[in-house]
This record gives C-alpha cells, sequence and structure tokens, in this order.
C-alpha cells in the first residue's frame, strides 16, 4: 500500500524522463552514464565499480553529510539503493520500499506490502530485503513472503503481484530481483527449513510468469518447468531412494546471486547449498554412485528468455557445510594468457575463488582467498576440490574453515577497473561441524543435520569468539589469483564494497564505521561514525554534477550478533537509515548515547544440568535471533531485559506463541514447559552478568 503521493512535478521539472524509465539499451548503456545507479551491481556486469571520480583521495576527508532519511522500521538493511534520474529506491526490512529524492533525502512515497510479521519466523537471516530493481517505469520488490510486486514509479502504487511460491511450504525471498530482456528475474530462500530452490522469470508488463527453473530434481517426475530437460541428469547424482531430500526438496535456494551476461546472452544463477546441511542425510552415499547432488552450490547458466539450461560449474560437489554458492558474481574481461576471456568471478562461502569462463562454464582457476580446511585446492584438470576426506565430520567432528558463515557472504565484493583488483569483505570463521545422530526434521524450523554444541558463555565466549571468528577486506589480484593487500577488521559482519574512479574502496564496518581506502594500498583515508553498520553495498550516483555517496545505516543481520557481544556500542532498536555523503556536507553526527540498564533479573534456582541444558537449547532455538550470550544486535529484544524474564508465565506463553503475529516463533512443538524454564534460567544468569557489571561500573570511585 502506497503511504504517502510524493510530487513529482519536483522530479520532472529537471528531469524531462518520466520515473524509472529504463530500459534493455539504458541499462547496456550504463557504463556511459555513471550519474546513475540502476541496477543491483551498478552495470549488468555487477562490477559495483562508479566512474565517478570527484570525490577522491585527494579530497575523500572532506566528505560531510549531504542527508540522512529514517526509515519506519528497526532491523537490518541490506539492499543496496537504486538511484535514477535523480530518485532513490530502497528498500528496509519487511520489504518496505522507500522513493526518495537523491539531492536531499525528501521522502517521495513509501510503498509497505504488509508483509504479515509472522512470515519472520521462516526467514533464517532476519527479515532482510537486499532491494529492488526497476524497468520502464516500474519498480519491483520481491517481499518475504513469497510474492513479486510491480509499483508505479511515480506514485508508488502497486500495478501488479504475484505469489511467486508455494506458500504452504517454509518459502522466503529475501534477495532482490534483476531485470533484462523485459522480464523480471527472482529466486527464493528458505534450504535449512525444507524447501526446493528455484528461479522464476515474469513479464515485466504483465506479471505473466514465463518460465522456473528448478536447482534440485523432481524425484516424483518431470514439472513443466524449464528445468525438466536436465532432470535425468541431475537425479543421476542424487540417492533416489532415501534421504531426506525426497521429503524436503534438497535446498538449493537461490537467494541473492542473479547476474544477467549481455554479452553471453546468459542469466547467471549462484544456487544454494543442501537442506539439510548433512549430505549423508539428505541424500545417503551409495558405493559407486555419483552423489553430488547437483544443481546444488554451483554457478548455473540458463537462457534469460526461456530458462534452458545452458551449463554449470559446482563449486561444492555434495555440499555438506552450508556452502552456498550464492554470493554475488562479478562479470568481467581478463587477459589470461595473453588472451581476453570472458569470465565470472566468484568468491563463494567455501573459501575458493573461482575465475570461470562464461562462454562454457569452464574453469580457468580457483585459489583460496582464506584459510581453507575443508580441501587443499582445486584440481585444474577436473574442476573438482581436492577434500580434505576427514572434514565431512561423519566418525568424529571436524573444525571446518571457512565454515557456513562463508569466507565471503551476501555481501557485495567490488572491482576496480583502474586497479584491477577485487575487494571482498572476507571472513575467516572456522566452525565445529558434527553430525547428528539423533536428527529427525522439524517441520517449520531449521534443520542442519549436524550437531550443535554450546558456546561457552560470558568472557570466555568473547575470547573464543575474537579468536575464531575473523574479518577483513580483502584486495584480490584474480589474474594472478592472490593478494594485494588486506585490513583487518573487527568481528564478521563487515559491509560490501564500492570501488570508485576517485581511486577509493568505501566500506561499512560491524561496529558502524564507515571508510574510505586507497584502492591500490590498502591505505585508510576516511574513517567516521555513521551511526550503526553498512551492511549493505554502497553507491555512488551523482544529480547535476554533484557526486554522492550513499550507504544505510541498521541493526541485523545474523552475524552482526557476534559483532554485538564483542561491542560495548551494541545496537539499541533505533530506526534504520539511508545515509547520504558529499564533499563539503554537513559534520558527521556523534552518535547519541542509548543508556539501557539491564533490570535486576529473577533468582532461579537452577541445577548445573539445567543450566546446561538451557544453554544448549538456547543455542539452537533462539541465539539465530537474539544473539550469542544472550546479546542481542538490536534488530530483536535484548532477552536479557526483557519484562517476560521476570516471570515464567509469561515467558513460556511468549516461547508458545503469545507474540507469533510480531514476528516472535512458536517453539511449542518442540520445547516443553521444563525446557523453556531451562532457557529461562539460563537467560537469568546472563542477566545477571550484565547486571552485576553494570553496578560494578556504576558504584565504581570516580578518578
Ligand atoms: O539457504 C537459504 O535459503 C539461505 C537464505 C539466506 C537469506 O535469505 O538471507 C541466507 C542463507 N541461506 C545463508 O546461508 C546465510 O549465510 C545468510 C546470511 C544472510 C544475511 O542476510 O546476513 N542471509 C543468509
Amino acid at each position: 500500500m502506497a503511504l504517502a503521493a510524493g510530487a513529482f512535478s519536483l522530479i520532472s521539472a529537471t528531469n524531462p524522463r518520466r520515473p524509472a524509465a529504463v530500459d534493455q539499451a539504458r541499462l547496456e548503456q550504463a557504463d556511459a552514464d555513471p550519474a546513475n545507479w540502476m541496477t543491483h551491481g551498478r552495470t549488468f556486469n555487477e562490477d559495483r565499480y562508479s566512474p565517478l571520480g570527484a570525490i577522491n583521495r585527494q579530497n575523500v576527508s572532506k566528505l560531510g553529510v549531504a542527508w540522512s532519511y529514517e526509515m519506519r522500521e528497526s532491523r537490518g538493511v541490506e539492499a543496496t539503493p537504486i538511484v535514477v534520474d535523480g530518485v532513490m529506491y530502497i528498500t528496509s526490512a519487511w520489504s518496505i520500499v522507500h522513493a526518495i529524492d537523491a539531492t536531499n533525502g525528501k521522502e517521495l512515497w513509501v510503498y509497505d506490502p504488509e508483509v504479515p510479521r509472522i512470515t519472520g519466523t521462516k526467514a533464517c537471516c532476519d527479515a532482510i530485503s537486499r532491494g529492488v530493481t526497476v524497468w520502464n517505469g516500474k519498480v519491483y520488490v520481491a517481499t518475504l513472503d513469497g510474492r513479486l510486486v510491480a509499483i508505479d514509479a511515480r506514485n508508488g502504487r502497486k500495478v501488479w503481484e504475484q505469489v511467486t511460491l508455494d506458500r504452504s511450504k517454509p518459502y522466503t525471498i529475501t534477495g532482490a530481483p534483476r531485470a533484462a530482456r523485459g522480464l523480471i528475474y527472482i529466486g527464493n530462500s528458505g534450504s535449512e527449513y525444507g524447501v526446493r530452490g528455484f528461479v522464476s522469470a515474469y513479464d515485466a508488463e504483465t506479471g505473466k510468469l514465463r518460465w522456473r527453473f528448478y536447482i534440485t530434481p523432481n524425484p516424483k517426475g518431470p514439472d513443466g518447468a524449464a528445468s525438466d530437460s536436465v532432470r535425468d541428469r541431475a537425479l543421476e547424482t542424487w540417492n533416489t531412494a532415501a534421504g531426506e531430500w525426497l521429503r524436503s526438496g534438497g535446498g538449493g535456494a537461490s537467494w541473492d546471486a542473479l547476474v544477467f551476461d549481455k554479452e553471453t546472452n546468459t542469466l547467471w544463477i549462484g544456487t544454494g547449498n543442501g537442506g539439510p546441511w548433512n549430505r549423508e542425510l539428505r541424500s545417503p552415499s551409495i558405493p559407486g554412485r555419483n552423489n553430488d547432488n547437483l544443481y546444488l552450490s554451483s554457478v548455473l547458466g540458463v537462457d534469460p528468455d526461456t530458462g534452458a539450461y545452458k551449463c554449470h560449474y559446482q563449486e561444492t560437489p555434495g555440499e555438506t557445510w552450508d556452502f552456498t554458492a550464492t554470493q554475488p558474481m562479478i562479470l568481467t574481461t581478463l587477459k589470461i594468457g595473453g588472451s581476453d576471456r570472458r569470465v565470472l568471478l566468484h568468491a563463494p562461502k567455501n573459501g575458493f575463488f573461482y575465475v570461470i569462463d562464461r562462454t562454457n562454464c569452464g574453469l580457468i582457476s580457483a585459489k583460496p582467498f582464506v584459510p581453507v580446511s575443508w580441501a587443499t585446492g582445486v584440481d585444474p584438470k577436473s574442476g573438482r576440490p581436492i577434500e580434505n576426506p576427514e572434514a565431512r565430520f561423519q566418525s568424529a567432528p571436524f573444525l571446518v574453515s571457512p565454515s557456513g558463515w562463508g569466507g565471503h557472504n551476501w555481501h557485495p565484493m567490488s572491482m576496480s577497473r583502474q586497479t584491477g583488483l577485487v575487494y571482498i569483505p572476507v571472513r575467516d570463521a572456522p566452525v565445529h561441524y558434527a553430525a547428528d545422530p539423533a536428527f529427525v526434521h522439524r517441520e517449520g524450523s531449521y534443520n542442519t543435520g549436524t550437531a550443535y554444541t554450546a558456546f561457552p558463555e560470558g568472557p570466555a565466549a568473547r575470547e573464543m569468539i575474537r579468536k575464531l571468528l575473523k574479518g577483513y577486506l580483502l584486495a584480490w589480484d584474480p589474474v594472478q589469483q592472490k593478494e594485494a593487500w588486506r585490513v583487518p577488521l573487527p568481528g564478521i559482519d563487515n559491509g560490501g564494497t564500492l570501488a570508485t574512479a576517485g581511486g577509493l574502496v568505501f566500506q561499512g564496518t560491524v561496529d558502524g564505521r564507515l571508510r574510505a581506502y586507497n584502492a591500490r594500498t590498502g591505505a585508510i583515508l576516511w574513517d567516521i561514525d555513521n551511526g550503526a553498520p553498512a551492511f549493505g553495498g554502497p553507491i555512488s550516483y551523482s544529480v547535476k554534477g554533484r557526486q554522492y555517496l550513499a550507504v544505510t545505516a541498521s541493526f541485523g543481520t545474523p552475524a552482526y550478533l557476534t559483532g554485538a557481544i564483542l561491542s560495548t556500542k551494541v545496537g539499541d532498536m533505533r530506526k534504520s537509515r539511508v545515509n547520504v555523503y558529499r564533499l563539503g556536507g554537513a559534520p558527521i553526527p556523534k552518535r547519541p548515547v542509548v543508556e539501557n540498564p539491564t533490570p535486576e533479573p529473577p533468582v532461579i534456582a537452577a541445577s548445573e544440568e539445567m543450566l546446561q541444558a538451557g544453554s544448549l537449547n538456547y543455542s539452537h532455538y533462539c541465539l539465530g535471533c537474539h544473539g550469542m550470550s544472550a546479546v542481542s544486535g538490536g534488530a530483536t529484544p535484548d532477552l536479557r531485559r526483557t519484562p517476560y524474564l521476570q516471570d515464567g508465565e509469561s515467558f513460556r506463553a511468549v516461547v508458545h506463541g503469545a507474540l507469533a503475529t510480531s514476528g516472535m516463533p512458536n517453539f511449542s512443538a518442540w520445547l516443553k514447559d521444563a525446557d523453556v524454564e531451562a532457557i529461562r534460567a539460563y537467560i537469568a544468569g546472563r542477566a545477571r552478568d550484565a547486571f552485576q557489571e553494570e553496578q560494578k561500573r556504576k558504584h565504581a570511585p570516580v578518578k
């Protein structure tokens, strides 16, 4: 629903084009149109390089605030803003679309698709959206609850809406759609919850479904979809007689990367991990039979008009670690061995940087960009990883590097056309994997088939996280396949990057800083407090010759929660923002100090055994949203401070669904009263730590 009809006369007075007048020809020439950021990665090739250079190494320190726009929601913002002819289109949490005057931050309209908040219970990673796409006067958003909505760019009114998936299944959508050749492409999420991933193409004008490609084969028969032609080939790589995949669909959800390749006329799809992760539960191996599970964890090329299969490269055959290949892809041409090669650059979760031939999906090279323990390399002949046999954790736990956090996750990487380097927000985050002998599929919950261990608590947890979860900004040479430079960063949930013709790389950090680096050396040239982390991809655009830098500022997203425990500046449920900077702008405001004391927690009689059980169940059911050691990142309430903690009955009611319409899942199917009380006792312990620490600080003698 449109919340405010804006005055577009303001825009048309300075610009004769109608809003969001984007088409194939305009997108194909985006390189020659640096003022605009018309599609997710700026151009079809998604290298996130802005040819604007008015902001450069010499003057970047003079950046100040041009404007700051407050969204209506708190929670994570992962969107890349789109800017066309002076108007910015961006999503906040719950897939709410905002159209903003890009010169001054004035709201033009807001479209709220009114996603039922209970949908949040199916989203692994906050109620996030990675943004919109625009085409021919319309703005397209894919909603968390699975709709694709076309919105009139002039006034924010809905033109058409399609439900893109089976809503009886635990699907969600968090990715940004892409537009090309009159079609809107969209994937979905939910591999761990028990879905079968697919990508669809809709007619941009009518909303009619044009084609669909299922990432995993249908064991029961053809789907009447574009993927039918490769169904038999895919089935040969699964156990067709046994395994969780027969019930759940096997995963493969393509929740982020979709790139249209105008040079080879291909839609590139980054496919997801297996559901459940543990392959031996998903598709038990049979000696002598291929168990690669196509097309999981692959770069897949299809015909953009029909969805017909063209080629694929599977990065992690027999995926078992949550190694999605959904990470953003860059299309470029590199001189390799003396000849120009059209390549796709990819740094997926599994830790290898891949250079893939866009004409045939052949592997050109692959090298680790982060410590990798699950494989020793990639065989250049077969293109297959050389696996460490113990890494599949079937007989004993194994410390897997990188882990499901990803050596690199969805945070967009960028590539400078000046330096030829790729700037990757890297995560060095190993995790112990163990098979779960007691696995049972839990409908509507997170299913991995791996055993969880309880995290250590308090200072021990902080120490462990500090040691184990490290992040850095990596400048990577894709031709030499080697590091050019790196800058260590706090925590692992640092933001996406932008490279510019000003010789700069911009990136937000998990502790809310926003930085500009010298793209050649990594020297930090500008470093300010953005008020909150800029998770998504920063962008640059210009209006009337003035260059702007736009980032978001929000608390939320899953890995941020690990950052929260390291930081004293935890999130505080403040509204999310879009912050735009320009040369000579206003001074950077000081972040308000938020007093949020922990109330004295209840005393709950609990044995050591009960606390252990509470900790384990907390890790299993609560941590993903409410944070490690019960320290919230700010997207969801900090449980140490919730009034419900004070009283067992109210706490139980919440765990059993009293707040389901606000997005708090109903856990009554899995957590009995005694389990809930043990979780409460565990959280009360964490609350007491915080309370006592605060009291000590409060009563410490003033020096
Ligand atoms: O398998 C899936 O369907 C799926 C979906 C999503 C998502 O939609 O955000 C993430 C993941 N997996 C995932 O593995 C992951 O690490 C991840 C991080 C984030 C995020 O927003 O920070 N989303 C997701």
